[in-house]
Order: C-alpha cells, then sequence, then structure tokens
C-alpha cells in the first residue's frame, strides 16, 4: 500500500459518463473520483469498458455524455493544444507494451522529451532516458536493445520508463501484469508501488491480477452494469452483497491471493 501523503482530493473526477458503439452501451451514468497520491484499482469482467473508461479519461474516445476533469481540466472538448498540455503530466502503459518496434529502448523513452521539449540538447535527452530506463530497473544495456530483443517482463519496464519520461503526476497502467510469470508480475507491483512513493504519484490501474489488488492498491472501484458499482477498500468492498464481487474476490482465486498475501505480510 502506499504511505505517501493522500488526501481526498480527486485528480480525476468523472460524472454521468455514457459511452456507446452502435447500440452497444458500454457505460450508463458512470461516476468515479480518483485521489491525488492514490493507487487505484479498477476492475471488472471481460468486456465491461475498464480500457474504454481509461481512453475517455485520457482524451483517446470522445463519450456521448458525462463530464471528465483530470488534474483540474475538462477533457471534453478541448483544443488539440490544450489537451497537449495536460498530455504531458501523464504517462501511461498500454496493455501490450506499445513500444516502437523500429526504435531502441532509449529512442523510445525519448519520443515523448523530443516531442514536448525539442530544445533539450541530444546529450540531456539520452541522459534523461538512462535515468528513466534505470529507474524502471532495467540494466543499463537495455537501452540499445530493440524490444523484439528484450523479454515479456523488460518490454514492460521499458513502456514504464516510456511513461515516466516526462516525470508524471498520473500514471494510467493497462493490465500492467498481464502475461507475466507471478515472480516477474510480483517484481512488478512492488516497482510500481515504489515509484508510486518515490515520485508521489496518482495511478489508475486496470488489472485483473488479485495479488496486485491485494499487495498495492489503496482502493478497488468495481466496473459492473456499465457503472462504477463501488469503489472501496478491498475489506470493505467484500462486506459488499454484490454477486460478482463476492464471487471475484471470495472465489477460489481470490481466496488464494488473500491468504498468500496474508502469509507474506505474517512472514
Ligand atoms: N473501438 C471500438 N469499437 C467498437 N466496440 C468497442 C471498441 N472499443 C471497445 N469496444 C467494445 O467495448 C466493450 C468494452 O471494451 P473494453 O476493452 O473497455 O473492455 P475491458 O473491460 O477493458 O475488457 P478486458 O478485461 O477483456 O480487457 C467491449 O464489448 C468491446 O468490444
Amino acid at each position: 500500500m502506499t504511505t505517501t501523503t493522500k488526501n481526498n482530493e480527486p485528480i480525476i473526477t468523472v460524472r454521468g459518463l455514457r459511452n456507446t458503439f452502435g447500440e452497444q452501451v458500454i457505460h450508463e451514468n458512470l461516476d468515479l473520483d480518483v485521489r491525488r497520491g492514490e493507487i487505484l484499482g479498477v476492475v471488472g469482467g471481460s468486456g465491461t469498458g475498464k480500457s474504454v473508461l481509461m481512453r475517455s479519461i485520457i482524451g483517446l474516445q470522445t463519450p456521448d455524455d458525462g463530464e471528465i476533469e483530470v488534474l483540474g481540466e475538462s477533457m471534453i472538448g478541448r483544443s488539440e493544444d490544450e489537451a497537449k498540455n495536460i498530455r504531458r503530466r501523464w504517462g501511461i502503459l498500454f496493455q501490450n507494451g506499445a513500444l516502437f518496434s523500429t526504435l531502441t529502448v532509449a529512442e523510445n523513452v525519448e519520443v515523448p522529451i523530443r516531442e514536448y521539449f525539442p530544445y533539450i540538447r541530444p546529450p540531456v535527452i539520452d541522459e534523461i532516458a538512462s535515468y528513466k530506463i534505470a529507474m524502471s530497473g532495467l540494466p543499463a544495456n537495455a537501452g540499445p536493445k530493440y524490444p523484439s530483443e528484450l523479454s515479456g517482463g523488460m518490454r514492460k519496464r521499458a513502456g514504464l520508463a516510456r511513461a515516466l519520461a516526462l516525470d508524471p503526476e498520473l500514471l494510467f497502467l493497462d493490465e500492467p501484469t498481464a502475461g507475466l510469470d507471478p515472480i516477474g508480475a510480483a517484481a512488478f507491483d512492488e516497482l510500481i508501488a515504489s515509484l508510486q512513493k518515490r515520485l508521489d504519484l496518482t495511478v489508475f490501474l486496470i488489472t485483473h491480477d488479485l495479488d496486485t489488488l491485494i499487495t498495492i492498491c489503496d482502493r478497488v472501484a468495481v466496473l459492473a452494469d456499465r457503472k462504477v458499482i463501488a469503489v472501496d477498500t478491498i475489506p470493505n468492498l467484500l462486506a459488499l452483497d454484490h454477486p460478482w464481487i463476492q464471487e471475484y474476490f471470495n472465489g477460489p482465486r481470490g481466496r488464494t491471493a488473500a491468504l498468500s498475501h496474508k502469509e507474506g505480510a505474517a512472514a
């Protein structure tokens, strides 16, 4: 869990969000607050609209209705220039890493720096990229490598290094531990928790990984029935009588994750 100073000030506010694709209604009247300094886990069954919610918040999806504020700025109907100014204040790790395959890791990390700060001299940009690569737990020799030369876990770290390139206040992570083995996933969780503390980040984290939720999330938002049906700590969510919540956290996988966390904490 995070230990930096937290308050209840929302850094992301979503109100009355509606998203549809043709006849398919994904979100209806969805509300959500993400508080400054927290790691908020976002869970829900497959296809409940977690990624569409994230895309709406970061402005990649125009909702049919609703209000979205990020860092005090409305995300709806902004000009490209205004949106660009807000975008530099967050970092995103997409599900597949979304690295440019023809660029090395260092060049990938440098892309946002060159875009936003074209006047910074190349040796300084190289230095910033090396620092971000090290910060993401990659060895220094990963910088000149291409994404295809890295393991899945290393690619995630490279994506994270790029997400951190502009010293963001906010980090969006879409299923960061998907496809990692349990040891790699636990190490990635630890990295996120430690970066959150060191950099005082707010983290919006979509995951199916119960271990991640239990180990590093301060609160968890549950998507079901086209909206966020609850946002709370896991113990408080467990007290709710919703069938999906009970099935998810109290099913065999949920119990195993909770048990191993308890044993880990006691060790
Ligand atoms: N661009 C699009 N065009 C049409 N339908 C879309 C589009 N993007 C998403 N959808 C649909 O919206 C629904 C929600 O998708 P989304 O990817 O947000 O789900 P999710 O909760 O993130 O799922 P998962 O856990 O499986 O990743 C799905 O039914 C999906 O098919």
